[in-house]
């Protein structure tokens, strides 16, 4: 009998190098754009160090406040894969700190996304390793378990598949399915060369083209009062 809840999948479906990489540069809003502005978690995630993320979904899920499956989780990791923790969005204790941050730092990770706090986040913002959670938490966590390593797990709003690729920057967490990864590239480099025309036209006076926005108040018969 299966020992569910306390169980770790071993193999993880990584998608390959190169297109993990053709994600390098492109903003997560534009990634955003080409998937009708679905395909972002909560925004309550967010960066803590200043650090783009960009791997493979190695997931964990944990009950609130325990951290005795990321332990484990970042051991089996392998380089560049991004530890994506569904800690049930617990702010009451943290999750990672500075031991489990370096040591995913010294086998090469991708970075943390935790769905609940780190704590030693004075270290934690200095270091090269990308960061993102949802806040933070002097008090540490229990290490009893159980838990899961790559289950599907629930991140914000969003369900992440082991070997989804996560993306994030500055505005926060785009995750998308391998198989729908190279056509997403090929559309956000064109909303990228889209925007290029819209900024050039601004810097060079010739304003913004709002031909859409008077349609819109035309169709919703927008009132102008003098
Ligand atoms: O003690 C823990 O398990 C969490 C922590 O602060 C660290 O990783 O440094
Ligand atoms: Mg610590």
């Amino acid at each position: 009998m299966a020992n569910i809840g306390f169980r770790v999948y071993e193999n993880v479906n990584r998608p390959e190098k190169e297109l993990i990489e053709g994600f390098k540069g492109i903003q997560t809003a534009n990634i955003g754009d080409c998937m009708n502005r679905m395909g972002a978690i909560n925004g309550s995630i967010r960066q803590m160090n200043e650090k783009n993320i960009l791997g493979p979904a190695y997931t964990v899920k944990v009950p609130s406040g325990d951290n005795l499956m990321i332990f484990l989780a970042v051991e089996k990791a392998q380089p560049g894969d991004v530890l994506v923790i569904d800690g049930e969005g617990c702010m009451d204790r943290a999750l990672v700190g500075e031991i489990l941050a370096k040591f995913a730092e010294s086998k090469k990770l991708g970075g943390f996304l935790v769905d609940g706090c780190i704590r030693d986040s004075e270290i934690l913002t200095e270091m090269d390793l990308p960061i993102f959670a949802k806040g933070t938490n002097p008090n540490g966590p229990y290490r009893n378990g159980p838990g899961e390593i790559n289950v599907p797990v629930s991140i914000g709003g969003k369900v992440i598949h082991p070997g989804d690729i996560i993306i994030g920057d500055g505005d926060g967490v785009i995750v998308v399915k391998q198989e729908e990864a190279k056509e997403l590239q090929r559309k956000a480099h064109e909303i990228e060369q889209k925007e290029v025309a819209i900024f050039e036209n601004i810097a060079n006076g010739k304003g913004l083209d709002l031909t859409w926005m008077y349609e819109k108040l035309k169709q919703e018969k927008c009132e102008f009062i003098k």
